[in-house]
């Protein structure tokens, strides 16, 4: 929590009151739904919501526009960034329901009301988006495929809408067919040794494979 404040003073008080409310939100529902490994449910702050918020230290998102996250799993990284962008739409999916489930009760609980969830795979998932954030769901190639026709071509962001999508170690095979992405660092920011995932790709949408 500390960090969060450190890296974002600008926050409101509502914004405060939801994040230091998220991590007791979470470990009382993996106690009844398991979406977080038992080992980094005592590490929320570090592991999943600064982390998260990485993606915003590389995009910030203009009121108004609308973000989709792709396997947000237990809602990672869209609900860091929906209580930090509040005036910004997110739209949760993830294929697994219980996953979702719990989405929808942490999102009750925070009081967030820029968030939508769908359970489903993002393949099925019919609408545009300025942006899309995901965080360890599928290689570059595949995620490419699920999500092609699904960021609009144009938006308030003019050329940067796309793809932001946190991910670690060597990429460059990974990205070989992607040379318009962007590879940025998040070592300084977040300083966590446990994770290797310390790089947000930005992937325009202009490009084309
Ligand atoms: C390793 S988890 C990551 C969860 C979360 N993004 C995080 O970083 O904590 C991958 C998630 O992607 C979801 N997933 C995989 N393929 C998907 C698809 N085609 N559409 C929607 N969700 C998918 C899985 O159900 C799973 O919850």
């Amino acid at each position: 929590m500390k960090e969060i404040i450190q890296h974002f003073p600008d926050l409101t008080e509502l914004q405060l009151e939801q994040f230091s409310k998220i991590g007791d939100l979470y470990k009382d529902w993996n106690q009844k739904i398991n979406v977080v490994s038992r080992k980094d449910i005592d590490e929320i702050y570090s592991r999943h919501v600064l982390h998260s918020l990485g993606i915003a230290k590389v995009m910030s998102f203009k009121d108004g526009a609308k973000v989709m996250d792709v396997g947000t799993g237990g809602g990672f990284p869209g609900i860091p960034l929906a209580i930090l962008f509040p005036e910004v739409q997110f739209h949760l999916v993830d294929s697994i329901g219980k996953k979702i489930k719990v989405v929808d009760e942490v999102v009750e609980g925070l009081g967030l009301t820029n968030v939508k969830t769908s359970h489903s795979r993002v393949e099925e998932i019919n609408d545009t988006y300025d942006f899309i954030v995901s965080r360890a769901v599928a290689h570059m190639e595949t995620f490419t495929h699920w999500i092609k026709g699904k960021v609009a071509k144009k938006s308030n962001h003019e050329l940067k809408n796309g793809i932001l999508y946190l991910k670690g170690g060597d990429l460059s095979e990974e990205l070989q067919n992607f040379p318009k992405a962007t590879i940025y660092e998040l070592t300084d920011f977040f300083k966590d040794e446990f994770f290797d995932t310390k790089k947000v790709v930005h992937l325009p949408i202009k490009y084309k494979p």
